[in-house]
């Protein structure tokens, strides 16, 4: 790379200026002072392997991904939210976009996140509660009613079900009359994190991978720029482990699933696009901010040396950031307005893509529209007033930040190490299924949390209002808790009914019966399940007839 790296970004700089892809704005201090668009050594030669950190917009993007930063285009705020009903929810949701949100997340309800319809008696208390309860391509089209799909890019939180919540949300876009091919969002459908953190599965490893294949290959033949994976650590790190193992485990998983898409017979440099992350951004500002820059660094190593992706697009990890639910406390619940905002601070400064900021009460409840609206406000005021906008990756070059870069870098491909040698192939994807069979994935959360919280006893680590300058704050009054109605689920219920009696119900039954036949060949499932979808079959049925097929899983017990 050598002297000429800062030219080589110099002409691709040049090159976004002349094709209008920098905002026209203001690019100065708050004093007046003229900043440049990144900053570099003197001379390159000087810095030890400078080619590890480069420039942004070029290889191994440790720098970010594009050489305009933020001065192209801003990170996409996107608020996570679901609750009680479509109606309801698509009320916030034009709330959220109305205030400046960028971007649509939804938040879905218990039974809906399990496969279940609102009427099944597991679902009894739970329907609308922390999030949005769909149970039909009908409840799609309220949620989204009055957004265009075409021009709002939504992310959808949902993964053992993810594959036919997505087939309901085409249904709905083909409804509005969208061009299904120029849709743009994400689906999480990480099964991965599920077995190792979440636990929120439906089938075995087996048959659900296969469904992902599926949905991979759907999306890179058909929707191209809709990224079908959304490779999850935060749920990993709001489990308890450390900074290196939601980086390492969440890596590793995102591997599995380019090895996936290669066993599928894909091309890598179409379907890796579609593979984007989600991390946690927790309250160590710089162990962050490192984590975030030698996630893309690795990612592009290994994407071009063991995978062999040749373009850029294909090299790059792009990711969502949420705020560290598990930093926020009950006590003292203003202080997580000034968690939020540090950690919202390193997602930014460790470039992010996406963000979540959030709301203060989350540690209680569903944000109240006013926590939400601060929690969105405090992405606002950092983007609008700091000047972070100004200078793409400006903690690059520090020393402490490099260093701990390298530190991430080096426990990753540590944990890569001892993944790969659980595997039987040599895969990365036999590694973690072994693992997660093992009960390894769990155990060394479950020890990494222990161990932070024998250090939070001993004073250690502090938690203000909890193990520091602890009791109430004068002038503090409580919450305003938000709560969603029993009356939600009774209506939602009778929604559904209504739903049942008006479709043709042989002909819903008889498409659910149909998917289940097209699972037993190699055949791509998911043109039956749309069909499916679009007959009003509700995601219960679905998800039924698949567990019917193909069981249930049940987690390995571990002592
Ligand atoms: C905890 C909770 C729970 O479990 O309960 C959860 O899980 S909540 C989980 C919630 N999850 C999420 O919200 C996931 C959100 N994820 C996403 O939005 C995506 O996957 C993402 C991370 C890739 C971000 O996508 P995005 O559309 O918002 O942002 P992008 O950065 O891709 O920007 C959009 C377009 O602008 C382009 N673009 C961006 N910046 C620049 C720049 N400086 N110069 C030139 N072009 C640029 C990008 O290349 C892209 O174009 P082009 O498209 O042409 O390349």
């Amino acid at each position: 790379m050598g002297q000429d790296a800062r030219q080589r970004w110099q002409q691709r700089y040049e090159a976004a200026l002349a094709g209008g892809k920098v905002r026209d704005a203001d690019f100065t201090t708050l004093s007046g002072v003229e900043v440049d668009p990144v900053y570099g050594p003197a001379d390159e030669a000087s810095v030890e392997n400078f080619e590890r950190i480069g420039y942004p917009g070029e290889f191994p993007f440790t720098r970010g991904l594009h050489a305009t930063g933020y001065r192209g285009r801003a990170w996409t705020i996107r608020q996570f939210a679901g609750f009680g009903n479509a109606r309801q929810t698509n009320e916030r949701y034009k709330m959220i976009l109305a205030e400046g949100g960028g971007g649509l997340s939804v938040a879905f309800d218990m039974p809906t996140l399990m496969g279940r319809d609102s009427d099944d008696p597991r679902a009894l208390g739970e329907v609308g509660h922390c999030g949005v309860a769909i149970d039909t391509a009908a409840d799609m089209d309220v949620l989204f009613d009055g957004i265009d799909l075409e021009a709002t890019t939504t992310s959808m939180t949902i993964s053992g079900p993810a594959v036919p919540v997505f087939c309901m949300y085409l249904v709905a876009a083909e409804r509005q009359g969208a061009d299904l091919g120029k849709l743009n969002g994400t689906l999480q459908t990480d099964i991965f994190k599920e077995y190792i953190a979440q636990k929120e599965w439906l089938f075995a490893p087996e048959p659900h991978l296969r469904l992902i294949g599926d949905l991979m290959e759907y999306c890179a033949a058909n929707i191209p720029a809709y990224k079908p994976i959304s490779v999850s650590g935060y749920h990993i790190r709001e489990a308890g482990s450390t900074a290196a193992q939601e980086l390492a485990y969440t890596l590793a998983d995102g591997f599995a699933y380019v090895e996936l898409g290669l066993s599928r017979g894909l091309d890598i440099e179409a379907f890796a696009p579609g593979l984007s992350f989600f991390f946690d951004a927790h309250v160590d500002f710089f162990e962050e901010i490192a984590k975030f820059r030698a996630a893309r660094r690795i990612w592009a190593r290994w994407l071009r040396d063991v995978y062999g992706a040749q373009t850029e697009k294909a090299q790059q990890l792009r990711f969502h950031t949420q705020t560290a639910g598990v930093s926020l406390t009950a006590q003292q619940p203003d202080n997580n307005i000034t968690r939020t905002a540090v950690e919202a601070l390193a997602a930014i400064l460790g470039g992010t893509q996406s963000l979540h900021t959030n709301a203060l009460d989350e540690v209680l409840a569903l944000p109240s529209a006013k926590a939400a609206h601060i929690a969105l406000r405090t992405q606002q005021v950092i983007a609008e007033e700091t000047g972070v906008l100004n200078v793409a990756d400006p903690l690059g070059g520090s020393w402490y930040v490099e260093a701990l870069t390298d530190e991430m870098e080096r426990q990753a491909e540590e944990i890569f190490t001892r993944i790969k040698d659980m595997s039987a192939d040599g895969t990365m994807t036999a590694g973690i299924l072994r693992g997660i069979e093992d009960g390894w994935f769990t155990g060394e959360i479950a020890e990494a949390a222990f161990v932070y919280q024998r250090a939070l006893e001993k004073g250690d680590k502090k938690v203000v209002g909890v193990n520091t300058l602890t009791g109430s704050v004068e002038g503090e009054e409580p919450l305003e808790i938000l709560r969603v109605s029993h009356e939600v689920e009774r209506e939602q219920k009778a929604e559904l009914t209504g739903r049942r009696q008006d479709r043709d119900d042989e002909a819903a039954r008889a498409a659910v019966q149909r998917m289940v036949e097209v699972g037993r060949t190699e055949a791509n499932m998911l043109p039956a399940m749309l069909d499916a979808v679009r007959a009003e079959a509700t995601l219960g049925e679905i998800c039924d007839a698949l567990r019917a097929e193909w069981g249930q899983y049940t987690e390995p017990a571990r002592f």
